[in-house]
């Protein structure tokens, strides 16, 4: 149903303006590809890519935003997303929706930031609806089983490998200290720091977050070597026990996941290709087209109240 050349007619400079924005913003703020990519993934998951992630919340809706799970999530990707929206309805009113927006910004960050191109296609909706609980039990947390984590992504149609390859995004970005916390400061009874970290690199987390109770802004990089570059050190780093989350640490630890993270850490083109690919289908999940959403005029609105 999604074109990639949707827009041909009606926005012709649909690509050129994103690209354009996003980049601005991302020069000015380096940590705005990383925000905008975690933010896209989590569109994606709950009702597929329709930006109902973008809508704030208002006295009588409770929005997807202000869940537990979304809490987190940088306004750097908002922001990327409102600058390229807005440049889009100065061009060409009314046309591009929300979800084409977000999708079209993450891809284009993760080129700019090294990473593959992968298939763009167009045509989403953006959502009529946008509810807090909606995210329940549609997210990988880092204190899941690996058990829980392959559940959850092959629930949306996503193969073990296919989950590894889309965890790679951790090459760039970060992670708030109180999300990797019980790993170093009393891990358990025989020690205070999870075994599965290399134990200089624990050393310097547990440095960095020493104040993180005090300051919860503290945040490391999910990749230390290389953070802001999209590349496969992070299955290199996972090798070397360099993985912040206790999910990536385990994606090397447990044997299904492990093969691929050995692939994907020797053959950067293979992750490439496999990363393009699984985002393609990430960005094509239960999309919404026709009348079953509308193009919003402001992404973190609906145009008529639906309630
Ligand atoms: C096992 C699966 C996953 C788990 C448990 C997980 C969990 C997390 C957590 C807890 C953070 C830190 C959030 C914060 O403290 O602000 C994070 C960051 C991030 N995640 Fe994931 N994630 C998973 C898979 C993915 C996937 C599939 C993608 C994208 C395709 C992704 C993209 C990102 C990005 C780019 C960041 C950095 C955000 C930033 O810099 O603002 N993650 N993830
Ligand atoms: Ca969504
Ligand atoms: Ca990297």
């Amino acid at each position: 149903q999604l074109t990639t050349n949707y827009y041909q007619k009606t926005c012709p400079k649909f690509y050129d303006i994103v690209r354009k924005a996003v980049t601005d913003k991302q020069l000015s703020t380096p940590t705005t590809a990383g925000a905008t990519l975690r933010l896209f993934f989590h569109d994606c998951m709950v009702g597929g890519c329709d930006a109902s992630v973008l809508v704030t919340s208002d006295s009588f809706n409770k929005a997807e935003r202000d869940a537990a799970v979304n809490l987190p999530l940088s306004g750097d990707g908002f922001d990327a997303v409102a600058r390229a929206k807005g440049a889009l309805e100065l061009e060409c009113p009314g046309i591009a929706s929300c979800a084409d927006t977000l999708a079209a910004a993450a891809h284009n960050l993760v080129i700019a930031a090294g990473g593959p191109a992968f298939e763009l296609r167009l045509g989403r909706k953006d959502s009529l609806e946008s509810k807090a609980t909606d995210p329940e039990n549609q997210f990988p947390l880092p204190t899941m089983s690996m058990s829980e984590v392959i559940k959850i992504f092959t629930s949306k149609g996503f193969s073990v490998q296919e989950m590894v390859a889309l965890v790679g995004a951790h090459t760039i970005g970060l992670s708030h200290c109180n999300q990797f916390s019980q790993r170093l400061f009393k891990f358990n009874k025989s020690s205070d720091i999870d075994p599965a970290y290399n134990p200089e690199y624990a050393a310097g987390l547990k440095k960095l977050c020493e104040n993180y109770t005090k300051d919860p802004s503290m945040s490391a990089f999910n990749d230390v070597i290389t953070p802001t570059k999209f590349d496969n050190m992070y299955y290199k780093n996972l090798r070397k026990g360099m993985g912040l989350l206790a999910t990536d640490s385990a994606m090397f630890g447990d044997s299904r996941t492990r093969p691929f993270v050995d692939t994907y850490a020797e053959d950067e083109n293979k992750f490439f290709q496999d990363f393009a690919r699984a985002m393609e289908k990430l960005s094509v999940l239960h999309v919404k087209t026709g009348t079953k959403g509308e193009v919003r005029s402001r992404c973190d609105s609906f145009n008529t109240l639906s309630y």
